[in-house]
Parts: C-alpha cells; sequence; structure tokens
C-alpha cells in the first residue's frame, strides 16, 4: 500500500542540506561503464531508486555493482556480460526510464539486447521513436517480444548523420552511448546540450572516446574500438536544488543547498530573483530564501538547456501560487504536465490552464488539444488537503503545497518522490518540517 505522510504545515524550511550527483545523470553513467571491461568508479551517487533499478539491471547482465551508500561511491565491473532471461528484465518494466539506453552498449557488447517497457513520469506521451530511428540507421535490428523489445545488431554498429526533429535529452544519449564505438563517424545535429549531457560527454571521454560539441547544437564524435574505466565525480542535481529552493520560497522559509552549483542553475536562479526570492551563491554550495515582502508574479516558458527547465517547472508554479498578480506559465517540452495543478486548486490555488501557447514561444503542442499552458493568479493562501502524488516533481510540488498550507494534509504516495530526491524525509526533519510517516 503507498506510503501517506501526514504535514502539519505553515511553517518556514529553514536550515541546511546537500545535494548529491544528478538523477539525470548518474544511471547514464553507470550504463557508459558497460562500454568497458575494466572496473569504472563513479562518485556523489545518490541513493535514489533510479540508481538500485539501474544497478539491477547491471547485475542481471552479469555485472559486479558495489554501492558505498555513505560515502556515494559505486564500482562498476563489467568483465564478461551475460544475456539475462528476458522475463527477468522485463520484471523491472515502468520502473525507470534508462532501461532504453542499455541499447548501443550492449549490442556493441554482446550483440543483443532485451529493452522492457519504459517507466517514468507520465508527463505525455513520451515516445522514444527518435531513440529507435537512431539504433535502425546505426544497423540494429529491432523485434518486439511479449518481454519487451529485442535487439540485435548482425552487421555491427556503423556512425552516420543524424538530425533529431527535437533537442531529446534521452535521444542524444542513445546517440553518444552508441557512436562513441560505431564504425566511423557521426555527426549529431539538434543535440540536447543539458548540463548532465556535457558530464556524460566528460565521462565518455574519460574512457577514451573522441567527442567535439559545437554551440549549435551539433555533436561529432569519431568511433573508437576500444574504450576503458572511468574515475568520475557526477555533477550535482540542479532540480533537486531548484526544487528545495522553490520550496524554501514558498513557505517563507531560508535554505543552505550545499553542493548546489551555480553554473548549472543560472536560468532557473535569474527567475527565482525576478519572482522575489533572495540567493547567495558560496563556494560550496547556495542559499536561498525568501527576503520578506512580496513575491511578484512571473511569465516562465519552460524549454531545452540553456532555457528553464521543465523539471523546475511544477516546485516552481507552487511558489508562484504565493506571488502578486498574474504569472503564465508555458510548457513547452511535456504536453501534459500540469495534471498537478488540480491538487493545487483543491487547496485553493487559483490555476487556470489553457490548450493555447500562452508565452512568446509557439511550440510543438499549441495546434493541439493539450493543456499546456496555465495561468496563476496570486497570493492564495493554501489550506490543507488530502491528496495523491502524481509523478516525481508533481509529488514534490505537493509536499511544497502541503507545507506552505496552514492545517494537516495527508499526501499518499509519497514514495515515487525516493526516485530522485534522496533521503527526503530526513531532509524534511533537518529542515523543521512538522511531518509522520503514517503507518
Ligand atoms: C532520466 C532523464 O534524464 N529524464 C529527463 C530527460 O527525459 P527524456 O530524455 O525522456 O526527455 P526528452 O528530452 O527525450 O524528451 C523531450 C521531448 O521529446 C519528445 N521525444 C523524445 C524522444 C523521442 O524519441 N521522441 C519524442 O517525441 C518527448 O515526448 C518530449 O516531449 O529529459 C527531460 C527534458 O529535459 C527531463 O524532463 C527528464 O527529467
Ligand atoms: C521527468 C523526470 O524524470 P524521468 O525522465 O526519469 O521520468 C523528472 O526527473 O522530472
Amino acid at each position: 500500500m503507498a506510503s501517506v505522510l501526514e504535514v502539519r504545515g505553515g511553517k518556514p524550511l529553514t536550515g541546511e542540506i546537500f545535494v548529491r550527483g544528478a538523477k539525470n545523470l548518474v544511471p547514464k553513467a553507470m550504463v557508459a561503464a558497460l562500454l568497458s571491461q575494466e572496473t569504472s568508479t563513479l562518485r556523489g551517487v545518490p541513493q535514489i531508486r533510479d540508481v538500485e533499478v539501474v544497478s539491477e539491471l547491471l547485475q542481471m547482465h552479469g555485472v559486479e555493482v558495489d554501492y558505498q551508500q555513505e560515502e556515494g561511491e559505486l564500482t562498476i565491473t563489467p568483465g564478461s556480460l551475460t544475456l539475462p532471461d528476458p522475463i527477468q528484465v522485463d520484471a523491472l518494466a515502468g520502473s525507470s526510464r534508462i532501461p532504453i539506453l542499455f541499447c548501443g552498449p550492449l549490442l556493441h557488447r554482446l550483440g543483443e539486447a532485451f529493452v522492457p517497457d519504459l517507466g517514468g513520469c507520465h508527463i505525455g506521451d513520451r515516445p522514444v521513436d527518435f531513440h529507435l530511428k537512431v539504433l535502425e540507421d546505426f544497423g540494429a535490428v529491432r523485434n518486439s517480444t511479449p518481454y519487451g523489445m529485442h535487439l540485435t545488431a548482425p552487421k555491427g554498429l556503423k556512425g552516420k548523420p543524424v538530425r533529431l526533429p527535437f533537442p531529446s535529452v534521452g535521444a542524444t544519449e542513445q546517440t553518444l552511448l552508441t557512436a562513441v564505438m560505431a564504425k566511423g563517424f557521426t555527426e549529431l545535429s539538434n543535440a540536447a546540450m543539458e548540463p548532465e549531457i556535457m558530464d556524460l560527454i566528460a565521462v565518455l571521454q574519460k574512457m577514451g572516446a573522441i567527442i567535439s560539441v559545437d554551440m549549435d547544437r551539433t555533436i561529432r564524435i569519431e568511433g573508437v574500438d576500444e574504450l576503458h574505466a572511468y574515475r568520475h565525480t557526477a555533477l550535482p542535481d540542479r532540480i533537486e536544488a531548484g526544487s528545495w529552493a522553490s520550496a524554501a520560497l514558498a513557505t517563507h522559509g531560508d535554505i543552505f543547498i550545499r553542493g548546489a552549483a551555480q553554473k548549472d542553475m543560472t536560468t532557473f536562479l535569474n527567475y527565482f530573483r525576478k519572482i522575489g526570492g533572495a540567493f547567495d551563491v558560496q563556494d560550496n554550495g547556495i542559499r536561498f530564501w525568501h527576503p520578506g515582502g512580496e513575491l511578484q508574479a512571473a511569465v516562465l516558458e519552460t524549454d531545452v538547456h540553456p532555457g528553464l527547465m521543465t523539471d523546475w517547472q511544477q516546485p516552481l508554479v507552487v511558489a508562484l501560487t504565493q506571488a502578486s498578480g498574474l504569472s503564465i506559465v508555458h510548457e513547452t517540452v511535456y504536453e501534459n504536465r500540469f495534471g498537478f495543478t488540480d491538487a493545487l486548486r483543491g487547496m485553493g490555488a487559483n490555476i487556470q490552464v489553457y490548450r493555447e501557447c500562452l508565452g512568446g514561444l509557439r511550440c510543438r503542442f499549441g495546434r493541439q488539444n493539450f493543456y499546456h499552458s496555465a495561468i496563476i493568479q496570486g497570493p492564495t493562501k493554501l489550506k490543507a488537503a488530502d491528496i495523491v502524488v502524481p509523478d516525481l516533481r508533481g509529488g514534490f510540488s505537493h509536499l511544497i503545497a502541503a507545507l506552505a498550507a496552514e492545517g494537516t494534509s495527508h499526501v499518499a504516495g509519497i514514495d515515487i518522490i525516493n526516485r530522485g530526491y534522496e533521503h527526503f524525509m530526513q531532509k524534511l526533519s533537518k529542515l523543521g518540517a512538522d511531518v509522520t510517516m503514517q503507518p
């Protein structure tokens, strides 16, 4: 049964917490380790569900994985690989989006791969057509099985020019992980340039890959025959940092986030400041606080990096319910990322969602039937409610709303939050939140 958190809200969150490596890099760096037979070492690894899922999948392929949780150090030894029973792989169906990234490395090392149905947050359709096109263009052959997808590469994998229809993070990573050991040269245009992708490129370069990046979203990869182990410290989780920063704003709090890095959060920090939040960048982290007075409404548009990251949108919307005036939020990355606002309305927030593009950009969803823009009128006093968590960021946002609201809320399905927020219960206690996990 899903766990329920009782939240007695209305208290500012104050204190210090620590963020470790990024959820959107660590599992991919773990997959990259498969490209070598030697032992790779990854540091800053958080104890989150996505890391557990990828560890399980690696172990099913005969890889030794050793995780020292306290130190955050993970060693991965993919000496000799074996193809697991597809039924075993299928047991992980629906748990994460990472398994599709195993394709390139497994095709290189084993000549075949099984991929379970993907999971991840339900914030849109989330097809993998770009991934499959890249793999097939490189020479992979795909078959559906009762236990997910089976791929082979009868003639090996060869580099190709690739142009992504949209700068997809996952499809860019798919191309990188496949092209580094494919025969010949790959020029990837319209690539995603997120900081986590640059960190994955750093990992691959440490392994011996040859990759160059142009500012016009072109990535060039020269395939090599052999890659080696890496030692790497993952970049900090900018989404987790932005989420706790939004919590500081919504609860009138003051949080020092040790490990938060300014260079990966520039766009977030600009919006945080425009809304009226205060921050102070220090050598070892960033302090975020509500400086008193009124917060200001803002116009936000999510976009691929260096735009405002979509995963920050949901926590920021909760903070905007406390800002004076009309805020406009246009979500251009996912077609269905405003479902979480239903619960906020139930708590007293004044939020309307629209099908039209309400920002400066015309996005892919403008002529379709997707509620992908929102207008928020604030400030509204939030009141306690009983809520069910819909997805990772939506869930954290509900938690922030419950912490900001007067009265006692019950937040059900809280386990989803473990997928991307390390030790969030301990962090809440450290920040003085009045919460109890119900049996
Ligand atoms: C594990 C991980 O790193 N997750 C992140 C990753 O997700 P993920 O890699 O799944 O996100 P993508 O960047 O691929 O998706 C962006 C958009 O492209 C579309 N698309 C993508 C692939 C494809 O084959 N076909 C297609 O149409 C998606 O439906 C979506 O509308 O980047 C997202 C955008 O920054 C983040 O919100 C997620 O937190
Ligand atoms: C959408 C997210 O993740 P995933 O791609 O793992 O579902 C997220 O981290 O907000």
